[in-house]
């Protein structure tokens, strides 16, 4: 499995079948597809969707072990904000928002971008927001086995927004705790620490 997507490079084939999919799909939404202006969507709309979509491709917890290194840090490790970008599984409308991630190290650190690559994996697949919580937590805790991990997700679902319900402010809070967060006073800590202005 690849450790990263050139993501310009598409299936020609599979790219094809969308391509002609996607124009039934905009002829039947009542769209002229040979306007001028719309005549490129379903290649553009193809392409779109399997860059949304392209963490199935990619194995996260490789990119873990790709940048563990020894170090005797036995602290919390936090890297709060990170956006993100997802499909719901429901409506495949996008549901976005930032993930806090914390782990207590044991014995390996872990490059710290390397979070942020593991919430694209699995946020550019077909999602619930409780899956992508534990999908994150659980390769963390699998490939680092750190002493503890926490996950936070804040998000808003534009199938909620632009339709349904209809509700714009509406946000949803999902989290996940392992090991060493379990303690109240641990997960407190890091709480804290994502509503904190700190960096
Ligand atoms: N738990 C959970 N539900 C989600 C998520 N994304 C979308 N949903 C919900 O999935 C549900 C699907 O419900 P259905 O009744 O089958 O679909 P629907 O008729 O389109 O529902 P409405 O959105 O209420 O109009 C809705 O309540 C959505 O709000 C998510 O990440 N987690
Ligand atoms: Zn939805």
């Amino acid at each position: 499995m690849a450790l990263y997507r050139n993501f310009e490079e598409f299936n020609i084939e599979v790219t094809d079948e969308i391509k002609s999919q996607f124009s039934s799909i905009i002829t039947n939404l009542g769209e002229d597809v040979a306007r001028e202006g719309i005549v490129k969507t379903p290649e553009r709309a193809a392409k779109a969707m399997q860059f949304l979509t392209s963490g199935y491709d990619i194995d996260a917890a490789e990119i873990l072990k790709g940048a563990m290194f020894k170090e005797d840090y036995n602290d919390m490790v936090v890297v709060k904000n990170i956006e993100l970008y997802s499909l719901c599984e429901h409506h495949m409308l996008p549901f976005f928002g930032k993930a806090h991630i914390a782990y207590i190290p044991n014995g390996h650190i872990v490059g710290l971008s390397k979070l942020p690559r593991v919430v694209d994996v699995f946020a550019r697949r077909l999602q619930v927001q409780e899956r992508l919580t534990h999908d994150i937590l659980e390769c963390i805790n699998d490939t680092l086995k750190p002493k503890g991990v926490a996950v936070v997700i804040e998000a808003s679902h534009m199938c909620m927004m632009m339709r349904g319900v209809q509700k714009q402010n509406s946000t949803t809070t999902t989290s996940g705790f392992r090991g060493q967060f379990e303690a109240q006073e641990t997960r407190n800590e890091f709480l804290k620490l994502i509503s904190s202005d700190l960096a």
